[in-house]
Order: C-alpha cells, then structure tokens, then sequence
C-alpha cells in the first residue's frame, strides 16, 4: 500500500537521483539493491557508461546483478517521468546556488506526492527550501561515502517537513537496508558531520601545534578509540566506562580544546596548495596511481569485513 506521501514497498516505488557523482552513483544502488526503480539524472553524458558500470559492479558484488535493470541514467530532470516518481534524492555539488535552483525547478516539475530531499552534507533544508512551495514536503537525507557500504543515513527536518514525510523516509530507507537517524533541529552538518568536525578541529589543530603527526593522529582513532565504535557508539562506551571518570577527565580537558571558528593553516592552506589527497596525489600523505588503488582496496576490504561483523544488527533489505 502506498503512504499517503507516495513511499510504499521500494519494489513498488520509483526515486530519481539527481547528480551522478561519487555520491548518487552509490545512492542508487541503496535504491536498486531493495528492487526500487531507479532513475539517475546525470548533464555529462560521457559519464554514463561509467555510473552503469560502477552500479552493476556494486550490486553484482551483493548477488544482486539484475536490479540494473531498474537502472534508468537521463540528462535533465526534463526527461524524467515525473508522474511515475515518489521519491527525489538531489546529489548535486555542494553550492547552495546550484542546489537552490534545482529546487526552484523541481517545485513546477514534481507533483506534490512527490518526496524531495537534499543529500548535502551541511546546508540546513529550511536554506535550500527557502521561499518555496515545497518545503512540507523537503528533508534532508544525508548519506556517507561510499553511501551503499556505510549503514547510516541522517534524515534531517526542516522547521516546515511535515512529521509523515520524516517518518515515511525513515521506513523506506530502512526497507532498503540503511540505519536512519532523525535529526529533529536543522542545524549546519546534522548530527554525525557536527561529531566529525568537532573530532577533525582538534585532529588538526594538534597538527598544527607540533603536538602529533598525522600518522599517529590516524594510529589513535584507527587503534584506539575509533576501535571501540564499531562495539559501541561514544555515550555507550561510557557506560561501560563510567560516567563519574568521563566527567571529571571532561572538566581538565575541554578548557584546553580547540575552539576555532576558521580551519588552522594547516588544513586551510591544503585546498590554495591543490595538495587536496588521493585527487592530486598529495595531501597530508603522498599517492601514487599504485598507492591509490591499494588503499582504496585495503579500505573497502575492512569496511565490508565491518558490515560482516555488524550483520544481525542491521536492518534486513525488505523490496
Ligand atoms: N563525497 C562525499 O563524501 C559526500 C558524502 C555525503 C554527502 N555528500 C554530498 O553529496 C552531494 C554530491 O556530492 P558528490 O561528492 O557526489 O559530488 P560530485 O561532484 O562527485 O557529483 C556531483 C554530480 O552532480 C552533477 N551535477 C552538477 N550540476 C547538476 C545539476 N544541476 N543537475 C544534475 N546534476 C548535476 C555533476 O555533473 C556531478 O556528476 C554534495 O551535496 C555533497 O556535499 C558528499
Ligand atoms: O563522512 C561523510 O561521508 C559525510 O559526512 C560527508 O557529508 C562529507 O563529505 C564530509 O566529509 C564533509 O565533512
């Protein structure tokens, strides 16, 4: 049966993907891997071929070779059958302008069933919704790379989403196999951005003192920490702790933490140095071609043993 806002069975439903990038190629095979008709709207059509081969690889890799046929890659949001779609994720750029248009546009082109939401990684919904019509029916869902290995997905409320939108993209990503989260205030970076900054001022920071290298910043959340969180998130791992030792360490520490507004020097000069990583062959690490491909290898290798370990607590994909 359909929800009055036009998300039923994914097997029953039909998504666009707007923009095929690192981002939508991946989102639309979260889609295609729980049976939902697929339509990726991508303006280079050179890349084309590519987004197909990619999907087909990833869903190939999860014995679910066929769903490409659910696979539709268009131009323009022009050649899309908006009749047939309930359900919009944009994965344009990160500019608020490119992103802002696209929602102007969608206002005339998507009937009023259809759901509209935003994978930005930091604007509010209530910036990008800003004077339209649509915006009961605007939410964010925010995804992390690469977004079909990655479990979570940040559903994210305006102060204008109506409730039965937020709730009906809760359960149709978990039908399609992720763990939504609701983010009840639109604040810049939702809530796991805001964690991973917050982590990423201070990592940076003690670079920029001399405190530690990157090496050993990355050795301390990889072998330490960050170890644990595939256990147990950061407020759990307390309970295990203690909270009376948590409090007390809190009260030494948080005085002498980074509280800048603006990016040390050390991060901010990286993208005027175009030494931005594995994109230009330099960033805090240097990378080779060879380099590159073992890495990404060896990453993927331990994120997908992750998901084999997270098994049962992970939602079962239900088309
Ligand atoms: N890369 C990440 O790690 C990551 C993670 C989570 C969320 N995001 C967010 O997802 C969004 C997309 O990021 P990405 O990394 O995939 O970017 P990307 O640059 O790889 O992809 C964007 C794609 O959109 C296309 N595009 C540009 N203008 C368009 C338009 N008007 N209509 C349709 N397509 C258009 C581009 O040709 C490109 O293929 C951004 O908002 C980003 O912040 C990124
Ligand atoms: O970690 C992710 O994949 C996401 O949170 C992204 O939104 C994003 O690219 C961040 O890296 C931006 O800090």
């Amino acid at each position: 049966m359909k929800h009055e806002n036009g998300l039923g069975a994914p097997s029953d439903s039909c998504a666009v993907v707007v923009g095929g990038g690192t981002m939508g190629a991946d989102v639309a095979v979260v889609l295609l891997r729980a049976a939902c008709k697929t339509w990726v709207v991508e303006p280079r059509q050179e890349a084309h071929g590519e987004i197909r081969r990619k999907v087909h690889a990833n869903l190939e890799a999860i014995g679910k070779p066929r769903n490409i046929e659910l696979l539709q890659t268009v131009r323009s949001i022009d050649d899309v059958d908006w009749s047939r779609i309930d359900l919009m994720i944009e994965c344009v750029p990160e500019v608020l302008d490119i992103k802002r248009s696209l929602f102007k546009q969608l206002a005339d082109k998507a009937p009023s069933s259809v759901i509209l939401a935003s994978n930005s990684s930091s604007f509010p919904i209530s910036q990008i919704a800003e004077g339209l019509p649509t915006q009961g029916r605007m939410a964010g869902l925010h995804f992390f790379m690469p977004a079909h290995i990655v479990p979570l997905v940040e559903v994210v409320l305006g102060p204008d989403t109506d409730n039965s939108v937020a709730q009906a993209l809760r359960a149709f990503m978990r039908r399609c196999g992720s763990v939504p989260i609701l983010v009840r205030k639109d604040v810049p970076g939702f809530i796991a951005n805001r964690l991973q900054h917050a982590l990423g001022r201070e990592a940076f920071s003690l670079i920029q003192e001399g405190i530690a290298s990157p090496e050993d910043i990355d050795a301390a959340v990889r072998f330490g920490f960050g170890f644990r969180y595939l256990a147990a998130g950061p407020i759990m791992q307390k309970e295990h702790a203690g909270l009376d030792v948590h409090a007390a360490a809190a009260a030494t520490i948080y005085p002498t933490l980074s509280n800048t507004a603006v990016p040390p020097p050390v991060l901010a000069s990286k993208p005027q140095d175009g030494t931005i990583g594995m994109k230009s062959g330099k960033g805090f690490y240097e990378w080779t071609d060879e380099t590159i491909l073992a890495e990404r290898q060896r990453y993927n290798r331990v994120l997908r043993a992750g998901l084999e370990i997270l098994g049962d607590e992970l939602p079962r994909i239900d088309p």
